[in-house]
């Protein structure tokens, strides 16, 4: 660690509407890149809010947004487990019967997903410009296919993809193995995780890319509670505001 570090916090400027930053100079030096999947390049995260509060309302209950906090980014069992037991209805419906009784709904609207502003642009862009890119989803394989069925090309730029249901991810976000997969698996050996950026919305996520060593552009929901922010190394409100040249990577 150098002297600097010491006394220089991982946020430098704090403001709702423009990009909270560290200084370049205490920057790493980025050689790849790693996306989180939903509610980052995909808007998706709003099917699973959608579905969980038509569920908590049959019993009565609110879904908001710390309990949505607490979910966003884990493996689906794991992120079962949490909606049953905070919102107190585990009596009535088990981690495993919730995940069925939110799969017909889920599964007609991952065919729906759309974009998230700057994903498109930013993918194809480091793509063109040879920087190796990978993904790391919390999201299994048979959700996977559903939520990227009407964008297969663009997926296909990802030199690899590293899915929840992985044997080697043995739990999921916020532990560091999906993210760890992916640096191993990029083209001439693993990348160095210090060399790896990271771009993530949810908390898990966040915590799980600096549990692996790397640095994490966070692109949070605005609704998501600012103390999540803390752990990120860049706060931004969109993938479109990222600036490639603060982090070594070629400008737009
Ligand atoms: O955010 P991701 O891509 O890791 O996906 C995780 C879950 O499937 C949704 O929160
Ligand atoms: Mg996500």
């Amino acid at each position: 660690m150098n002297t600097l570090s010491l006394f220089v916090p991982n946020q430098i400027c704090f403001s709702h509407h423009s990009a909270m930053a560290n200084p370049s100079a205490l920057r790493k030096q980025i050689s790849h890149v790693v996306f989180d999947m939903d509610g980052l390049l995909l808007d998706t995260e709003k099917f699973y809010t959608e579905v969980q509060i038509k569920i908590l309302a049959r019993y009565n209950k609110t879904f908001d947004w710390s309990l949505k906090a607490k979910m966003m980014g884990r493996k689906a069992i794991e992120a079962a487990r949490v909606f049953v037991e905070e919102s107190g209805i585990s009596d009535s419906l088990s981690a495993e019967q919730f995940l069925v009784e939110r799969e017909d709904l889920l599964k007609e609207l991952f065919p729906t997903s759309e974009l998230m502003p700057g994903a498109e642009r930013l993918l194809r862009h480091l793509h063109a410009k040879g920087v190796p890119i990978a993904l790391a989803t919390g999201s299994h394989k048979r959700h996977f296919e559903l939520k990227t069925q009407r964008h297969r090309e663009l997926f296909a730029l990802m030199h690899h993809v590293v899915l929840g249901d992985d044997p080697e991810v043995k739990q999921g976000k916020p532990s560091p193995d999906v993210f760890l997969a992916a640096a191993k698996r990029f083209e001439g050996g693993p990348a160095d995780p210090s060399n790896i950026l990271v771009f993530e919305d949810a908390p898990s996520g966040v915590l799980a890319a600096k549990n692996a060593g790397m640095s994490v552009v966070m692109v949070p929901d605005p609704r998501l509670d600012k103390s999540f922010h803390d752990k990120a190394d860049l706060v931004l409100n969109s993938l479109l505001d990222f600036n490639p040249s603060e982090w070594g990577l070629p400008p737009f």
